[in-house]
C-alpha cells in the first residue's frame, strides 16, 4: 500500500475503509428502506437530530432541553420504530454469508449449467401455475422465502409441507377451495403452508387498483427477505414484489428470469 500517499489528508488506510464501509452500510439501509414508510421516518428523525445539533449550537436553553430527551431515548426509538427493518438488514447479511458459501460450493461441484438447470425445474412448476391461474382469472398470492419463519407464517394459516406441484398450486388457490384466501408460503422447495394472513404495506404511493392481495404481497417483502409473486383475480395481470417495491404486468418469461434470479 506504500503507492498510496494519503498522508496530505492525514487519512490512513484504515480511516479509508472505515468510510468505505459506512458509505456502503448507509448504502445498504437506502436500497433496504426506498419506497418505504420507513425512509419518510428515518428523514424525520435526520431533520429533528439536525435541528438538535443547530439549536444546541445556539444555547437556545428550552428548546435543547426538550430535544435533548428526544436524543437520549433515539436509539432505542430507533430499534422499536424500525424494528422490521433491522430484522431484514440482518437477514440479508446472514442471508448472503451463507449462500454465497452454498453457491460457491455448488458451482465448484456440479458447474454453473447444474445450477441453472436446478432453479429452472424449481420454478417451472411455479411459472405453469400461474400461467393456468392467468387463464382461468384465479388470484393467487405465492411467497416465496429464503427464510421460513415456521411461527410467523403458520400462525395464521394450515401446515402443508409438501413438494411444489402445478396442480397442488391450482387447486389451493381454486376458488371453492376452502384454503384459497391469503397466501401460499414457498420454502425450502416446498409448500410450507398455506392460507397465510400477511401484514399488509402502509405505502400510500401504490395504484389505487391494488387491493388487500396486492398490499399483502408487497407487505411481506418489506418485512422478509420474501418476494411475492401475485396474480390478480381482476385483470389477471403478474405483479412481483421484493423489498417492498412492485413490478406489475410481469410477463411469464420475466416471471421465470426473476425467480432464477431472486430464489
Ligand atoms: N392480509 C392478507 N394476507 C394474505 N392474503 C390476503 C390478506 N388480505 C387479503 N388477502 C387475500 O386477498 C383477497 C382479496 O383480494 P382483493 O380483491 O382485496 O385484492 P386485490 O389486490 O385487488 O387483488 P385482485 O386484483 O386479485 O382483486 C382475499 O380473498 C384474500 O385471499
Amino acid at each position: 500500500m506504500e503507492g498510496f500517499d494519503f498522508s496530505f489528508l492525514n487519512l490512513r488506510l484504515l480511516d479509508m475503509i472505515d468510510i468505505i464501509l459506512v458509505a456502503l452500510i448507509i448504502y445498504y439501509v437506502y436500497s433496504l428502506i426506498r419506497g418505504t414508510i420507513a425512509l419518510n421516518i428515518l428523514l424525520g428523525l435526520v431533520i429533528i437530530y439536525a435541528v438538535y445539533l443547530v439549536v444546541r449550537q445556539a444555547h437556545m436553553q428550552l428548546l435543547t432541553e426538550i430535544l435533548d430527551g428526544f436524543v437520549q431515548i433515539g436509539f432505542i426509538a430507533l430499534i422499536v420504530v424500525f424494528q422490521q427493518e433491522i430484522r431484514r438488514f440482518l437477514l440479508l447479511i446472514g442471508r448472503n454469508a451463507s449462500l454465497q458459501k452454498n453457491k460457491a460450493w455448488w458451482s465448484f461441484l456440479f458447474g454453473r449449467k447444474e445450477i441453472e438447470k436446478n432453479n429452472s425445474a424449481r420454478v417451472k412448476p411455479i411459472i405453469d401455475a400461474c400461467k393456468s391461474m392467468q387463464k382461468s382469472r384465479t388470484g393467487a398470492l405465492i411467497i416465496l422465502a429464503k427464510y421460513y419463519d415456521e411461527q410467523f407464517y403458520q400462525n395464521s394459516g394450515e401446515i402443508i409441507d409438501a413438494r411444489v406441484s402445478k396442480r397442488l398450486l391450482e387447486s389451493i388457490f381454486q376458488k371453492n377451495s376452502p384454503l384459497h384466501d391469503g397466501a401460499v408460503i414457498i420454502s425450502e422447495n416446498k409448500i410450507k403452508c398455506a392460507s397465510s394472513i400477511l401484514p399488509l404495506t402502509e405505502n400510500d404511493k401504490l395504484p389505487p387498483q391494488f387491493g388487500l392481495r396486492h398490499r399483502a404481497g408487497i407487505g411481506i417483502s418489506e418485512t422478509s427477505d420474501a418476494v411475492a409473486v401475485i396474480v390478480s383475480e381482476e385483470t389477471s395481470e403478474i405483479s412481483y414484489a421484493k423489498q417492498g417495491r412492485v413490478k406489475m404486468k410481469v410477463t411469464l418469461g420475466e416471471l421465470e428470469k426473476l425467480l432464477n434470479k431472486d430464489f
